[in-house]
């Protein structure tokens, strides 16, 4: 990270008042030069401190006498700009959107946008999460944080979703189930025309599931928060997963807010500082993070972070829709089981799950946990699927 930003900050003393949020595109007063940059857009809200915690020594900002509270909010704005140059420090492919789309162009009475390859999502996961960052933004203006933790007040108590994970574990001699309530996949299109988000939740529960993940994007999975309300309001007891794309902090207040007990963050899109802040936003509100890799670098990078519990290892290449079950296996090997039994983490095995075999594999391989969706949700009987997928029934 070293050299990215060289920063010469002109700070005016602050009027503003101390300890109250100020919109990163509008701070009254501040002067900023970049070296790299002139202008400065918009930049999204996720947490972008990358650089607050980095050594780098060529960002300098003049001494002022600004409340320690406001110079950090300054920082992190600043810093915004440049997520995808840390992302990328990481191994991240997934950039963020651009704030501004493709360029206009005009001939004639006609005008047309150019794309090209910084405008452009290359894979559907960069698609999904561009579609986010507008998604959030909009959402965001229609209710913002602090509504949202006036909805907290309200919100259903959360339940023990590792804890679920790991009694199911010790019942059962086999791995936790969470079972997803999924619609449809970009991978696979329509997975479940009669599709009743709490019928399916019922018979998951009735077939042994210790916890099930409810797909809240509309877009691209056809899934609801109205859907994770209906579970939670319907009284199924087993604790939920809200299946997001977050790239935002706000989302996970919504989750909560929604009656979630859990939430994923996934390590391809969130830089290591995204994933420190955001599960510790997690313990704070109760919630489990989900932080899910799917290869070495991002297991590495996540076994790094302190604090974190629950790994779930997705067998599906985002990118490509690629599944293959042994990469489970692989992101187990050596050294890295022996610092997931030290830290007493429980680890996922995500995706391509359809049979008995399949289960035993990932067991063999170290996962005391499993994610599946595709093979139960089309199952006539979800919660039969289950018995079919184990080989035996988990139910009791
Ligand atoms: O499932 C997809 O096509 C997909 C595409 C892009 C991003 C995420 C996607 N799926 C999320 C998941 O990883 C799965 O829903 C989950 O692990 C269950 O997988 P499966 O049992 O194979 O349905």
């Amino acid at each position: 990270m070293e050299g990215l930003v060289s920063l010469r900050a002109t700070i005016p003393p602050v009027t503003h008042r101390p300890n109250k949020f100020t919109p990163r595109n509008s701070i009254p007063g501040i002067t900023i030069n970049f070296r790299t940059r002139k202008s400065v857009p918009f930049a999204s809200s996720s947490i972008r401190a990358q650089q607050l915690e980095s050594e780098d020594s060529s960002a300098t900002v003049a001494p002022v006498t600004v409340p320690e509270e406001d110079a950090l909010k300054v920082k992190e704005w600043e810093v915004g700009m440049f997520q995808d140059e840390v992302a990328a420090s990481q191994g991240i492919r997934i950039r963020r959107r651009p704030w501004t789309g493709p360029p206009l162009h005009y001939v004639g009475p006609f005008e047309f946008r150019l794309q090209n390859e910084g405008n452009t999502p290359r894979n559907i996961l960069e698609e999904i999460i561009w579609h986010k960052d507008k998604e959030v933004a909009k959402f965001r203006e229609r209710r913002s944080l602090s509504v949202l933790h006036k909805e907290l007040e309200n919100a259903p108590p959360t339940r023990d979703f590792i804890g679920a994970l790991k009694e199911a574990n010790m019942r059962t001699g086999m791995p936790g189930l969470i079972a997803e309530v999924k619609k449809a996949s970009p991978s696979r299109g329509i997975l479940r025309e009669d599709f009743d988000p709490v019928e399916i939740a019922q018979a998951y529960e009735r077939g042994g599931a210790a916890c099930l993940s409810v797909l809240t994007d509309e877009k691209y999975f056809k899934g609801s928060f109205e859907n994770l309300e209906l579970i939670r309001k319907a009284g199924v007891k087993c604790p939920l997963l809200c299946k997001e794309f977050v790239v935002d902090a706000w989302q996970i207040y919504n989750a909560r807010a929604k009656g979630a007990d859990a939430i994923l963050l996934i390590a391809a899109v969130l830089p290591d500082l995204d994933i420190k802040y955001m599960s510790k936003i997690c313990k704070l509100l109760g919630l489990a993070a989900l932080v899910e890799v799917h290869d070495e670098r991002e297991m590495d990078r996540v076994l790094g972070i302190d604090g974190i519990e629950l790994i779930g290892i997705n067998n599906r290449n985002l990118e490509t829709f690629e599944v293959d079950i042994s990469n489970t296996k692989k992101l187990l090997e050596g050294e890295r089981s022996q610092r997931i039994r030290e830290k007493d983490i429980i680890v996922v095995g995500e995706s391509g799950l359809f049979t008995p075999d399949d289960i035993a594999f990932v067991q063999e391989a170290g996962v005391r946990a499993v994610l599946v969706g595709e093979s139960i949700v089309k199952q006539s009987d979800p919660g039969k699927g289950i018995t079919g997928l184990f080989g035996k029934d988990i139910s009791s």
